[in-house]
């Protein structure tokens, strides 16, 4: 038995330069065994050949597959005639010994079934063990401890081989010592007879079973763990005492094999299973590895891996032994040891020597670290003042810039105060000095008692076609000197005249409409209370900055706040029509507990039960693109084709429906229709406009010149339709039903005057009434683009990729842009001179709704088409075909 001597051992350390911590590539040697009796017999012959010591040479006598020999080449490569000390001696002693200097190693046999590897490690184990006692027989100045333990991993399970018991064993990682197995026996050795002794019942205890390839074959992995702890037997019990401990593993993996070949069923087949699955993660992790330490490693996809994970790429030297079988039959198998070998060879490891500190020495070595940290910290370095300086200056700089900027919002703020109670001073005075002359909205509020007949019923009494409408008194039920000195007038109209039976004109939940004073007052009213609101929005802005700023000075934003919410020392209360804009608010406006009064309670403007902030902003009129109006209820009429136009474009995409837009178009004719009759609802500011400017021309006959009058209107409308951001759809809608016929001209009187108004109202800057909703330019706009997004996004639900192309070459869009679909849209109904831009216009977004082109028929599904009217009288010559519209 050859020994090592601890200078040997040292002389080896040195030459190696390992085990101070620096990365080496695992060793890997090849073992190629004779031909065995069987495979004489049978007159197999060998073609491998070992060229040198390291190189192996594969000559295919057969020359099936290719001319030329294949040469692999590793750290060492053993022949046939090698001896197993040969094998232990010129390759893997250097790294088992390791153990004995403080060194984790590992050696592992690697290789088909049959190929030799359980008769390598165990020769390799046995000189191992010798030399370890060697080495401590010579170096009696250091005391050892040997520990011993021994598991096999079969079909996936663990068991203990120095235990009788075979109940499987569970791995656990522990945060200090890494992967351990549970409850495993770690048995002390006496000496090396004690270990032999253990390694026979290991031996005993391993799973083999009898294959047609190896009459012994080892059915599962062993791995026996030697365990050396070694301190100095001078400083034992000192302070200084410092222990090296270390382990070596000899790896006996079970052999690779094909069940063909080995002939496997049953229980063997299943155990071949195992070690074909739990060597492929082994191949698997070495591949990984041996590209690089790189990302995710599959430790964990196998217990074997698992276990080994340090002796692989980790806290240890590693040698592995490949063996090879000669035989012909058993080539392919030996060219995949040999891959495997190749990527094995390339995989590093980083052993360190593992000293362990006793507890003493290691509370010194801690006291000592701490002294050194202490007295850092009592001399530190002296900072850097003039970078701290500088640092501090900018900060006051950017301070003094906010201080100023917050002196200007409060000077702003201050300003808005006042231009807002001068407001409301001015809206007091008018109010009361409309009260005097007894015709406006006040007026209508002004007493309960009284009921005055309105100076606008006065037409529909010269009238007499006309049924009479019956008067009414709209009063004010209480004022802010009344009751809670609001600001704003918490007013709610009700008809005093019960009896009547004419109900038509607040069945849109609309107020009477008057015209002379009463109106213009009223509207007076309107504008002022809607820049009122206007500038309470902007207001409740600068407060919402202001009280926002990090840095702003407390009791100043209490002083602002203060004058906001009570600049007049009365308590703000918003009137109905400001509920809209208060929808917003976090905290409910202070009419939260106002009861409906009889005009809610009869019309669905406020569901009873349910406040003015839950309704959802659609309710309102959710199309404020001054477009398409939302309309809960569905139009009855329609066929196939408008229940497909329903369906397709008011589902998914949330396109309005053309029912919807022409119950718009309707609603808007009857209030013109009403407005000229004197029997119209008000309340409305769009439509007492519409009507202060002129709706009577409505009323004559198409002109003569009509197909240029049509082409001059609708030049004008589109025009309108771009300066007041009108929908695409409904611009769509209305071009492709509207196409010059006389008896268009209604309809289009009715857009240019909406429109035209709208146009007015956003060019001051206020907004715009209409349907209990508010439209201002900025909303149009808002709604416009988001009306362009769900466009865009439909583009490629409705047109072919060849469509689109062709589209965008068309409309000038770059194909390979990012946001082509989008500028496509954004081109659309931009071109108000060219014809043909409108038509193309149409067509793309008629497509992108789906809604038919055939204007004239859905014309007269929708009951839009009427009868030339008959020019008889100038007020009535259109009025029974209207009405039989509405
Ligand atoms: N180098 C060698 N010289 C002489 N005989 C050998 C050599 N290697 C292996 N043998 C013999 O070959 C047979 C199979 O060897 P061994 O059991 O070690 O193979 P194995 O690779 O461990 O197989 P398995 O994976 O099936 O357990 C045994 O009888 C063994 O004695």
């Amino acid at each position: 038995m050859g020994a090592i001597g601890g200078e040997e051992l040292m002389n080896w350390e040195k030459m190696e330069g390992v085990g101070n911590g620096r990365e080496e590539k695992i060793l890997v040697l090849v073992r190629l065994r004779p031909l065995n009796e069987k495979e004489i017999a049978r007159n197999d012959v060998s073609d491998w050949e070992c060229i040198n010591d390291t190189t192996v040479l594969f000559r295919n006598s057969l020359q099936e597959r290719s001319m030329f020999p294949t040469a692999y080449s590793f750290d060492r490569v053993f022949s046939g005639d090698a001896t197993t000390r040969q094998v232990y001696d010129e390759g893997a002693k250097g790294i088992a010994l390791s153990v004995v200097s403080g060194i984790n190693s590992s050696i592992f046999a690697y290789g088909q079934t049959s190929s030799g590897k359980t008769y390598t490690m165990t020769g390799i184990t046995e000189y191992t063990v010798a030399d370890i006692y060697a080495y401590m027989q010579k170096h009696e100045e250091r005391a050892f401890v040997l520990k011993f333990s021994a598991i096999e991993i079969y079909n996936e399970a663990i068991r203990d081989l120095l235990s009788t018991d075979n109940i499987p064993l569970r791995v656990l990682d522990d945060p200090e010592k890494g992967t351990i197995i549970e409850k495993l026996t770690e048995e002390t050795l006496r000496d090396w007879g004690h270990l032999k002794q253990l390694l026979s019942v290991c031996e005993a205890q391993r799973k083999v079973g009898e294959t047609s390839l190896n009459e012994t074959s080892s059915r599962s992995h062993q791995i026996l763990r030697l365990t050396i702890e070694s301190s100095a037997n001078e400083f034992i019990g000192k302070d200084k005492s410092t222990k090296l401990t270390a382990s070596v593993n000899f790896v006996d993996l079970a052999g690779s094999e094909r069940a063909a070949q080995a002939l496997s069923v049953g229980q063997r087949l299943k155990e071949g299973c195992h070690i074909n699955r739990s060597l492929l993660t082994l191949s698997t992790v070495i591949r990984k590895l041996s590209k690089g330490k790189h990302g995710h490693v599959n430790y964990r996809d196998s217990k074997l891996t698992r276990i080994l994970q340090p002796c692989l790429g980790g806290n240890a030297r590693t040698a592995i032994i490949c063996t090879l079988s000669p035989a012909r039959e058993h080539v392919e198998q030996s060219k995949n040891t040999l891959l495997f070998a190749s990527c094995a060879k390339e995989v590093t490891t980083n052993a360190q020597v593992n000293v362990v500190m006793s507890d003493k020495a290691l509370v010194k070595h801690l006291q000592k670290e701490l002294a050194r940290l202490e007295n850092e910290l009592r001399t530190p370095a002296p900072p850097d003042y003039s970078a701290l300086l500088k640092k501090k200056d900018q900060q006051i700089e950017k301070l003094e810039k906010e201080v100023r900027d917050l002196i200007k919002q409060r000077d702003l703020a201050e300003s808005r105060i006042q231009e807002l109670l001068q407001a409301v001073r001015n809206d007091q005075v008018s109010t009361q000095w409309d009260g005097r002359q007894g015709n406006t909205c006040a007026d209508e509020y002004s007493s309960e008692s009284s009921s005055t007949k309105l100076p606008g019923t006065t037409r529909h009494q010269e009238n007499s076609n006309s049924p009479s409408l019956p008067s009414r008194t709209l009063f004010r039920t209480r004022t802010e000197e009344e009751e809670s000195n609001t600001v704003c007038k918490e007013v709610r109209c009700v008809e005093t005249d019960e009896s009547t039976n004419d109900q038509t004109a607040i069945s849109n939940g609309e107020s009477e409409s008057v015209s002379g004073p009463t109106e213009t007052s009223h509207l007076r009213n309107r504008v002022n209370i809607g820049s009122l609101e206007q500038n309470f929005q902007d207001l409740q802005n600068t407060i919402n900055s202001l009280v926002t700023r990090p840095y702003g000075d407390g009791d100043e934003e209490q002083e602002v706040q203060s004058q906001i919410s009570n600049p007049t020392g009365h308590k703000l209360t918003k009137s109905r029509s400001c509920r809209a804009n208060l929808v917003t608010s976090s905290s409910p406006p202070a009419f939260e507990n106002t009861p409906p009064n009889d005009f809610e309670t009869r019309h669905s403007a406020r569901p009873e039960g349910r406040k003015l902030w839950d309704i959802p902003p659609q309710e309102y009129g959710g199309a404020a693109s001054g477009g398409l109006l939302r309309s809960d209820s569905q139009s009855s009429l329609g066929s196939t084709m408008l229940e497909d136009a329903k369906n397709k474009t008011s589902g998914e995409e949330d396109i309005p429906s053309v029912d919807t837009f022409v119950a718009g178009l309707k609603k808007m004719a009857k209030l013109q229709f009403d407005q000229v009759n004197g029997s119209g609802a008000e309340g409305d500011g769009l439509g007492k406009s519409v009507k202060s400017i002129g709706i009577d021309s409505m009323m004559d006959s198409p002109p003569a010149d009509w197909p240029q009058e049509f082409a001059r209107q609708q030049k004008c409308i589109v025009e309108l339709w771009q300066a007041c951001n009108v929908s695409l759809i409904h611009r769509t809608y209305f071009f492709l039903l509207f196409r010059g016929d006389p008896m268009d001209s209604i309809y289009m009187e009715v857009e240019i005057r909406r429109l035209s108004f709208l146009k007015e109202t956003f060019s001051k800057g206020n907004p715009a009434f209409h349907d209990g909703h508010t439209l201002t330019s900025a909303s149009s706009i808002k709604a416009l683009r988001r009306e362009k997004a769900m466009l865009s996004r439909l583009m490629n639900k409705r047109f072919s990729e060849e469509e689109k192309k062709k589209l965008y070459q068309k409309w000038g869009v770059n194909p390979n842009s990012k946001r082509r679909r989008l500028q496509l849209i954004h081109r659309l109904w931009t071109n108000t001179e060219d014809p043909n831009h409108l038509q193309d216009s149409a067509s793309v977004v008629s497509k992108l709704i789906k809604f038919s082109e055939q204007g004239q028929a859905l014309k007269e599904m929708f009951g839009l088409s009427f009868s030339p009217p008959k020019m008889v009288r100038r007020s009535l010559g259109w009025k029974p075909s209207m009405s039989s519209l509405l």
